[in-house]
């Protein structure tokens, strides 16, 4: 580990400093992308302004043959596309030990640095591979005259990565984030299931015995596969001021489901999650944004809480201090968000929503 005061030094001679506070953009969705699919490609510059981040995806996903079009599609749409204010363009390189990812970072920091937002990789194992990354990184943005530094964002998709988690996010200041990655985690991991993300139906508790009888009718409740894993990467990267995201959800057609395990994730502390498919950019954005009703209860709680001390009933319910801090967590989430969006601006200022403060 690099000595605290060591700790926002450039890794390489004319590098850029590292930020010292991770910017706080949306990110309620991170829009996968195959550049190197030109049905998909041209739908890129109609996804500007309605996706928080595009990202073109280099690893899995994309075929073998199809890895060097992907790189070069990339650097094509980086130049080519104005992304505006509001959109960041990231992408998902392919994984340390493959024979594509140098060529993958040496081309896009050199030809398109100064467009890319933050470079996800896959399969970290521990903190060593961001330190990996960390230095070349340096390198490559020396010599392209950079002057804003590249994040990284890690994808926790092996056992080990779980296990290191804690060490990945602290492992350097270019950490923007971390997300699951349940299939390559799952297979890892050896679990026995099947599928991209989401629940599974014979990962339950079954209700005991109504007196005694096994044979008789018992409820059962399907159990979350994800939590532990969730839950514990959020804790991680709250405790390294960096961000948490669910990954994929592959059942496409699946909106329900799709919706829900995005609504956990959100609700544990995930700033966000990917989307695979059009259809689940408008999921995203409705489970990631705080609700009109909870964002109009935050703003009554912070009045009737008058210096932020003390405790007071609201609706029967009992408020103090650290539900004041709850309630802060969504209003700043809400300011954050309604300044780039002016749809959510306006519900949020709506009567229902902006009159919570009178009726306090
Ligand atoms: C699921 C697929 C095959 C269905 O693709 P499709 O063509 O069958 O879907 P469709 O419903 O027919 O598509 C409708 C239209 O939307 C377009 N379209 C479709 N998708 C997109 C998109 N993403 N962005 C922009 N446009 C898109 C598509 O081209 C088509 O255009 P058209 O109307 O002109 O014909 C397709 O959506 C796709 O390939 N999505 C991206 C998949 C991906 O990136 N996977 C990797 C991330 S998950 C992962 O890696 C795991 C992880 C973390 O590593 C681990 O857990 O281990
Ligand atoms: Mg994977």
């Amino acid at each position: 580990m690099r000595s605290a005061k060591d700790f926002f030094t450039p890794l390489a001679v004319g590098a850029p400093t590292p930020l010292r506070e991770v910017p706080a953009r949306p990110s309620r969705m991170i829009h996968f992308f195959d550049p190197s699919n030109p049905k998909m490609a041209s739908k890129v510059p109609q996804l500007v302004g309605s996706v928080d981040v595009l990202l073109g995806n280099l690893e899995d996903a994309v075929k073998a043959e199809n890895k060097e079009a992907a790189r070069a599609g990339l650097v094509e749409i980086a130049r080519s596309t104005d992304v505006g204010e509001h959109t960041q363009l990231w992408t998902r390189v392919n994984s340390l030990d493959s024979p594509w990812v140098l060529d993958d970072l040496t081309t896009l920091v050199t030809e398109v640095g100064d467009r890319l937002d933050v470079v996800m990789v896959p399969k970290v194992q521990g903190p060593e591979d961001i330190h990996y990354v960390d230095r070349l990184l340096a390198q490559l943005e020396a010599r392209a005259g950079l002057t804003r530094p590249i994040l990284v964002h890690a994808i926790l998709e092996t056992a080990r990565g779980v296990a290191n988690v804690e060490a990945i996010a602290g492992a350097s200041p270019r950490m923007q984030g971390i997300s699951l990655g349940p299939a390559d985690l799952a297979a890892d991991r050896r679990m026995k299931t099947t599928r991209v993300g989401g629940g599974h139906p014979g990962y339950l508790v079954r209700q005991d015995p109504v007196a005694g009888d096994i044979s008789g009718e018992r409820a059962t409740y399907q159990q979350d596969l994800w939590h532990y894993t969730i839950a514990r990467m959020v804790d991680a990267c709250a405790m390294h001021g960096i961000f948490p995201y669910y990954g994929p959800f592959g059942d496409i057609a699946d909106v329900v489901a799709c919706e829900d395990q995005f609504r956990n994730a959100f609700l544990l502390g995930c700033v966000g999650t990917w989307t695979l498919h059009p259809a689940q950019i408008t999921i995203a954005k409705r489970v990631f944004s705080p609700s009109a009703e909870d964002v109009a209860h935050a703003r009554r709680v912070r009045a009737a809480m008058g210096d932020g001390t003390g405790a007071v009933m609201l609706d029967g319910k009992m408020e103090d201090d650290a539900s004041l801090k709850q309630c802060l967590v969504i209003l700043e989430l809400a300011d954050r968000l309604s300044a780039n969006d002016p749809e959510l601006a306006e519900l949020y200022a709506s009567p229902t929503t902006a009159g919570g403060e009178a009726d306090a």
